[in-house]
């Protein structure tokens, strides 16, 4: 039988631990805040925005979202995070990608303060993941490695196979996957649109994380038996309901099912796991920036 991943009730059991840990910030005064900058974004922008700040009142966070419009110049961003990094009562500062094109992102992750960079997109904490000393592990991947130990897998000694090579997922996510560290061990193979036999690679793999952004490209026929799934995709096509869409994620989930002995599906696994690490890693930096130690 495979086993689906219920991402709700994994993301619902770590948010415990983070409520548990906030108690322990609030008994030294600290309430740890969380501001989201908002400066235009895509379809999903605002509904993931609003999904965060949702999370953070639901679990004790202090959350904030500042909005710019997409026609000013990237100086009123930057005046923003400035503000943002001198607050004290911010502990964790999240700007919201993607930026609009005239804004260039590489000086706006810079400008945030490593110590606020709960997105861990900042290039010292980037740096600090690499060399195996992470500060924040970036969200959607430490969420993956959260799954796969509450569905007893340990991709120690696996093949693994991560499709997609994205600042935000692929790529810390094959780091996390080769680690020496638990979570880790595994042996990774990175695949994107330039790969030649992607199906080669796949068939080949123990696990596969599919971070690509298209929908269903991964089918049941590119699997062996027993491979373990995870869908990072959140694809919004066309379709007839009320909304004029629906979400649909990377893994042709019906046909990946019958061969997986493990499956996360999309919408239900991922995503509600990103939103609770954001919530774990802005406790994490409440306690480093107050010097209050929590158990997480
Ligand atoms: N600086 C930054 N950090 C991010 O972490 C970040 C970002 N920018 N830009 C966009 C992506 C996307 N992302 C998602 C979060 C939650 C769901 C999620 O919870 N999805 C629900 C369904 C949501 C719905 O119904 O619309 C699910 O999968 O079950 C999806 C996608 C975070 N991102």
């Amino acid at each position: 039988m495979t086993h689906v991943i219920d991402g709700n009730a994994v993301a619902e059991s770590v948010r415990d631990d983070v409520r548990a840990a906030i108690d322990d910030l609030e008994a030294e005064g600290v309430t740890p805040g969380l501001a989201t900058v908002l400066m235009g974004g895509d379809d999903g922008s605002a509904t993931y925005v609003s999904m965060k700040q949702r999370a953070c009142e639901e679990v004790g966070i202090d959350g904030t979202t500042v909005e710019i419009d997409p026609d000013e110049p990237a100086e009123a961003l930057y005046e923003v995070i400035d503000d943002l990094n001198d607050d004290p009562a911010v502990h964790g500062i999240l700007v919201q990608m993607p930026l609009p094109d005239h804004v260039p992102k590489r000086e706006v992750l810079s400008r945030v303060d490593p110590l606020k960079d709960v997105d861990g997109f900042h290039p010292e904490n980037v740096g600090r993941l690499v060399s195996g000393n992470p500060r924040f592990k970036p969200c959607t991947p430490h969420g993956i490695q959260k799954m796969l130990a509450a569905a007893d897998v340990d991709p120690e000694g696996m093949d693994a196979v991560v499709l997609g090579r994205s600042e935000i997922v692929g790529k810390p996510m094959a780091n996390l996957l080769m680690q020496k560290a638990d979570g880790g061990n595994a042996t990774v193979t990175v695949c994107h649109s330039r790969t030649r036999d992607l199906a080669e690679k796949t068939r080949n793999a123990d696990l596969v994380v599919a971070a690509v952004g298209r929908p269903e490209m991964l089918t049941g026929d590119m699997l062996s038996e027993g491979t373990v799934v995870i869908d990072v995709g959140t694809n919004r096509v066309d379709a007839d309901t009320e909304k004029g869409y629906e979400l649909t994620g990377d893994v042709d989930f019906e046909s990946a099912k019958q061969k997986a002995s493990v499956i996360s599906p999309s919408p239900g696994g991922v995503g509600p796991m990103t939103i609770t690490m954001l919530l774990y890693n802005t406790v994490t930096a409440a306690s480093l920036q107050s010097g209050v130690d929590v158990e997480l």
